[in-house]
């Protein structure tokens, strides 16, 4: 497992080692061990899986606030994403910045997300599937959106057209006027 950091602390990305041979590969998605011997502590209790019928669907930027924030660690089942991950922890020097990983079934990679982050992603092609585990069960009391092309966030999604939404995403707040649940642990 190959594990590098991003420009925002406690984003990963994960590159599990394929074994390849005449039928195809094997590949370790995620192994809790592993992951502690490496300092990433995290117990997941929920898997997800999405597929977005039509280039250029975004979903996102979402989080779930305490007691049920959760943290995720991403991969692409099918196709190819671009998956993004925004740092909300108030008192944080990098709140508000974003960074960006094209995901796809291709190059295997994850990207492992914090609580403290809104997560989203763009699809890059047709039936793309995301998959991921979370640290929190699913708890729409505690479901909350920023508006994914947020000018004070400036993700550049790289998209050719109109974004395709959910109601909810395209009813999202701005940065702006959102009130972050989390705050930044190395905060003074
Ligand atoms: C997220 C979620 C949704 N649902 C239901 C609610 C709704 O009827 C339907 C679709 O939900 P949504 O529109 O919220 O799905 P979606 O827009 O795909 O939401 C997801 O987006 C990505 C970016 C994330 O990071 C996830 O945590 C989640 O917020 O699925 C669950 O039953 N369990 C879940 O964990």
């Amino acid at each position: 497992m190959q594990i590098e950091d991003t420009a925002l602390s406690g984003v990963k990305i994960l590159t599990p080692q394929r074994f390849g041979d005449h039928r195809g590969f094997f590949s370790e998605s995620w192994n809790k061990a592993r992951m502690d011997a490496a300092g990433l502590h995290y117990d997941f209790v929920q898997d997800n899986h999405s597929l977005s019928a039509t280039v250029g669907t975004v979903r996102g930027l979402h989080f779930q606030s305490p007691p049920h924030a959760q943290a995720k660690l991403v991969r692409c089942g099918k196709g190819q994403l671009f998956d993004v991950a925004v740092d909300i922890r108030k008192g944080s020097p990098t709140y508000g910045k974003w960074v960006g990983v094209d995901l796809s079934f291709e190059n295997g990679r994850q990207l492992m997300i914090p609580a403290g982050f809104l997560h989203g992603f763009v699809t890059r092609e047709p039936d793309t599937e995301i998959i991921y585990k979370c640290t929190d069960y699913y708890a729409p009391e505690c479901d909350g959106a920023v508006r994914f092309d947020d000018p004070d966030i400036g993700i550049d999604w790289g998209l050719e057209g109109e974004a395709l939404l959910s109601a909810k995403d395209d009813a999202a707040p701005f940065l702006k006027d959102f009130d972050s649940p989390f705050t930044w642990e190395g905060a003074a």
